[in-house]
């Protein structure tokens, strides 16, 4: 949606204000619940993100899950303005910094898949609502990356999972024509599924 900036500036402090605890406590939380929900037992291509700003820290999830996984990082494509893809986080990564100093794997072509490719993508957000509709920084990244998802001619669909802290939760957001919604969001308190 056309966010308010004062609106987008007032989720963003209070996820930042968040304690180092609070982080720590609502990171495990969001991972127990995730896990046992069984959304993503049989992925094996997953995006997740290094955590900026408060953002809600996916590692737990990667480090608990068990199993043969590949793991992938968003990264600003260089000739396509405001796409994202997706480079395998492997062993030997060597990592540089993005325009807005989040680390990236500098990764070589074979470790690159475009967003079909991929069985689960953990999506950062800012706000969203019990409907899984999402507010994002505002670059439309992922909304862009991911607008391929509208043509349902997609058979193989990558189910997108917002991860958040319950205060990032608004009681309705009017979503935009672009705006795409996530399959589930998962925070300390609960899971939000999106209805059929
Ligand atoms: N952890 C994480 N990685 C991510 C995203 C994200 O939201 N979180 N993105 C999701 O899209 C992409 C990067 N998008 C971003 C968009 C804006 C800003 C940001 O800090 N904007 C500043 C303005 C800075 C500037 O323009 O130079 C700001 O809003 O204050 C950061 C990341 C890809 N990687
Ligand atoms: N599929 C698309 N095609 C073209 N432009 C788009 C598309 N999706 C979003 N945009 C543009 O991106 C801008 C930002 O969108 P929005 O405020 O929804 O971003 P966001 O989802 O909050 O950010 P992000 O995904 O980077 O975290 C909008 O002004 C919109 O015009």
């Amino acid at each position: 949606m056309v966010t308010d900036p004062l609106l987008r500036r007032r989720l963003r402090r209070a996820r930042r204000e968040l304690s180092q605890r609070a982080q720590r406590d609502h990171a495990a939380a969001v991972c127990r619940r995730l896990l046992s929900s069984g959304l993503i037992r049989s992925a094996r291509r997953i995006a997740f993100y290094l955590p900026i700003a408060g953002e809600l820290d996916p590692t737990p999830i990667r480090e608990q899950l068990r199993g043969r996984r590949h793991w992938y990082l968003p990264v600003l494509r260089p000739h396509t303005p405001g796409r994202l893809w997706f480079v395998h986080d492997a062993p030997k990564t060597r990592w540089r910094r993005n325009r807005f100093g989040i680390l990236e794997p500098s990764g070589r072509y074979r470790q690159i898949v475009p967003p079909q490719g991929l069985h689960v993508i953990l999506v950062p957000l800012v706000g969203f609502d019990a409907h899984c509709h999402r507010i994002g920084m505002g670059a439309g990244f992922y909304d862009r990356s991911l607008a391929f998802l509208r043509d349902r001619r997609h058979w193989q669909r990558p189910r997108l999972i917002g991860l958040a802290h319950e205060c990032q939760r608004l009681d309705a957001i009017e979503p935009e024509p672009w705006d795409l919604p996530l399959d589930a969001v998962v925070t300390e308190h609960a899971l939000y599924q999106r209805g059929p």
